[in-house]
């Protein structure tokens, strides 16, 4: 049998009775483990070699877990200092502890955090009290270190090597190990003798470059054989869904908005007759800039028609918020936490000029909040944001506007609910059913312009508008539960790798 040189030494290295590894065959035969690797699918599929793979688990120290081998964990070293200063009988303050034991920098903070929860004692008032029970021979940690600097981590106890992994101080990885054993084929061909065929399986810059190439025999390539599966990269879901998004509101006859990811307060929440006192604009909800803190230019004459709809509203019977309006305050600069500042620009001529009905923009932008991260909520998302600029609008034409949008995503079940925004009157909230768990979520909200909003911007006809998350849609199109496995840092990266594109 005549086979190509890298088959053919992979399958003179083979065994019938024990079987040896990729890495094990690279070595002896000095090839790579990708090439050997290749020649055993190759000789697989020919029935001549069996290849037999395992999930395997590779547990490694990290630098900081390999210097707390060799010093001992803080908390350990924390609790020898403090046993033999005799805090096992009274209370030692900490300052003395940390310099016995030798503790600074960070190192303390680790000390402290993990004495307490490994039941070495307790922390009072700078004082420090150890359990005169417990055994810092047998701290679980500590041991499974131990395991993981000896080879044999894997063995050690799940949950140590679970708080170890947590504590940055061993670092788990998964790999595939490969496996061979020669068939009864394979053996029979090797004593039938295996000819190395003059076959070049893999074009070299050399072959190019001597123009060897023209004359060569090249290897026949067997697309049928398994092989590694490599990962190229791809577009992410959540960008490719944003570009769908686009696709469709363009489709729609929207145009895009684009501006500031920070933005003066005035247009991300004056212009939106927003009261300065509304308990979204605290520093608690908002990431405010410090440098720069302010924005030089504002349009003066949109600062002072909008100065006067705060204090005295508009119209003959307005009625305002009546307290006082700071511009300095309006000049702060913040994240936006919605883009309906890209529509505040866009609709008061600053972005592109003066508009004339109809007109309809959009964007599909990232906003930033600071709530509390859960399977719903980051703290910054992507905001499908959009107006429609005509004379006469109603909630018909809103709902209708939602409905042709989300039944483009397949989505015909969206339902309303009546909302309170400060800018909008009437307001509406969008909520869609999850695909999976069947709970009702939220997913946008909406409404038209108020004139307080509308007057100081110059505009004389109607403008609704809305902000939808497009996360959300996501996990509406996808059945996502948590919209951490999509992104952030705990992001599913097999599930980005073979999640399938809805259309
Ligand atoms: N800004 C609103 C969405 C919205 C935009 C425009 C009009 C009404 C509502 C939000 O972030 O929730």
């Amino acid at each position: 049998m005549r086979l190509p040189q890298a088959q053919a030494a992979v399958l003179e290295a083979a065994s019938a009775t024990e079987s040896r590894t990729v890495e094990a065959l690279a070595a002896a035969l000095d090839e790579s483990p990708t090439a050997v690797t290749r020649a055993a699918f190759e000789l697989a599929d020919d029935g001549l070699l069996d290849v037999e793979e395992e999930e395997r688990e590779s547990v490694s120290l990290t630098e900081e877990g390999a210097e707390y081998r060799e010093s001992g964990l803080p908390e350990v070293r924390l609790y020898r200092a403090a046993v033999d200063a005799g805090a096992d009988d009274d209370p030692v303050s900490m300052g003395e502890l940390l310099g016995a034991a030798g503790l600074d920098g960070p190192a303390v903070d680790i000390a402290l955090s993990n004495f307490a929860r490994k039941g070495y004692g307790r922390i009072e008032s700078g004082a420090v009290e150890a359990a005169p029970d417990a055994d810092p021979e047998s701290d679980a940690e500590a041991a499974a270190l131990d395991a993981v600097a000896a080879g044999d981590g894997t063995d050690a106890p799940e949950d140590a090597l679970d708080a170890l992994e947590r504590r940055g101080l061993v670092r788990r990885e998964a790999s595939t190990a490969r496996s061979v054993t020669l068939t009864d084929a394979g053996v029979t061909a090797l004593m039938e003798g295996v000819e190395v065929a003059d076959t070049v399986g893999a074009l070299t810059p050399d072959l190019l470059t001597s123009g060897a190439w023209r004359d060569v025999e090249f290897t026949e390539y067997n697309v049928e054989a398994d092989a590694e599966t490599v990962h190229g990269g791809r577009e992410h879901i959540l960008r490719q869904t944003a570009n769908r998004v686009k696709d469709v509101l363009v489709g729609m006859g929207f145009q895009e908005m684009e501006g500031p990811h920070v933005d003066a307060d005035f247009w991300i929440n004056d212009a939106l007759f927003m009261p300065q006192d509304h308990p979204a604009r605290t520093h608690w909800d908002r990431f405010a800039l410090s440098d720069p803190r302010r924005i030089d230019h504002l349009p003066e004459d949109l600062v002072e028609r909008v100065r006067r709809a705060h204090l005295e509203g508009v119209g003959e019977d307005g009625e305002g918020y009546h307290s006082p309006w700071d511009e300095e305050f309006a000049r702060a600069l913040a994240l936006r936490g919605h883009t309906t500042s890209l529509s505040m620009r866009y609709l008061s001529g600053d972005a592109v000029g003066d508009l004339e009905p109809p007109q309809r923009y959009f964007s599909v932008e990232k906003v930033y909040r600071n709530d509390t991260l859960d399977a719903t909520h980051l703290l910054e998302f992507f905001q499908i944001e959009g107006w429609v600029m005509a004379e006469d609008l109603s909630v018909r034409d809103l709902m209708g506007t939602f409905e042709e949008f989300y039944s483009q995503f397949g989505i015909t079940d969206i339902q309303f609910k009546p909302h309170y925004n400060p800018y909008t009157e009437p307001s509406f909230e969008l909520f869609g059913r999850h695909p999976e768990t069947g709970e009702i979520i939220e997913i946008g909200n909406s409404g038209i312009f108020r004139p307080e909003v509308l007057e100081p911007l110059g505009i004389d006809c109607d403008v609704m508008a809305w902000g939808l998350a497009l996360e959300r849609l996501l996990m509406l199109m996808y059945g996502f539960e948590d919209i951490r496995d999509v992104h952030g840092t705990l992001c599913d990266l097999d599930l980005l790798r073979t999640v399938e594109v809805v259309h």
